[in-house]
């Protein structure tokens, strides 16, 4: 008894490095990554984030307080007025107009951790849903991080990638992030055994689903 979110990645060590540290990753901060990997990565995390807000708004039906409620609602509000507008204007820097934005197909691993993210909150609570967006919110703040600490990481403009970086560096997303684990700390702190263990596959198989979306970045997969 008595957990905390960092229990869930000490739970899931192997998985949680692989997608901290995936070559995507470092790839990125090396700028060495492929611009056409980095282009198909753009193009597939636009409807990720589609989903997400989709997500969302799940999260705000599956919500039974006031508190739960508005936290939703600004998660919603946050993507669809700053996070999707940030991506289409990051995009269009990278030659990724609107219209094909408009017309992509969805790649095999875009579809398979959406849907899971999902159907997780579908089926369980709010915290199952949590959990399941964890690796996302939570992963994106520590691999900025991870890529700071690197001594590979080139910053400044001799990387063409250093927005990227720059985005998820910046004191209001590693807010936002700190503000979720908090949120998980205060959930899991009364969590039993059981309860902790079911949780822990969900956060695994979000985790796995995100170094299968770096994967088909590198890949150019579909
Ligand atoms: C595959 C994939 N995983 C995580 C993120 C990161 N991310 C997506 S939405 C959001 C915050 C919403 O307010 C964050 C951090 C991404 N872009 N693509």
């Amino acid at each position: 008894m008595g957990y905390r979110f960092t229990d869930l990645i000490d739970a899931c060590k192997p998985e949680w490095r692989a997608y901290i540290e995936h070559d995507f990753v470092r790839q990125l901060g090396a700028a060495t990554l492929g611009d056409a990997s980095f282009r198909h990565y753009l193009k597939q995390d636009y409807l990720f984030l589609i989903h997400f807000a989709r997500a969302y708004a799940l999260a705000a039906y599956k919500s039974s307080t006031l508190a739960d409620l508005r936290q939703a609602h600004e998660g919603l509000k946050a993507i669809l007025d700053v996070e999707l507008d940030l991506h289409v204007g990051f995009c269009r820097e990278w030659g990724i107009n609107e219209d094909d934005l408009a017309g992509l197909p969805e790649s095999r691993a875009t579809l398979a951790y959406t849907r899971f993210v999902l159907d997780t909150g579908n089926r369980g609570d709010l915290l199952d849903l949590h959990v399941a967006l964890a690796p996302c919110l939570i992963g994106y703040g520590e691999i900025a991080n991870w890529l700071n600490a690197h001594p590979a990481t080139l910053r400044g403009e001799a990387n063409p990638y250093d927005a990227w970086i720059a985005m998820y560096e910046s004191d209001e997303f590693q807010g936002a992030m700190h503000a979720e684990m908090e949120w998980h700390d205060t959930r899991l702190a009364d969590a039993t055994p059981a309860r902790f263990e079911a949780l822990t596959r969900i956060f695994r198989d979000a985790t796995r689903l995100e170094i299968d979306f770096w994967q088909m970045g590198l890949d150019q997969a579909d």
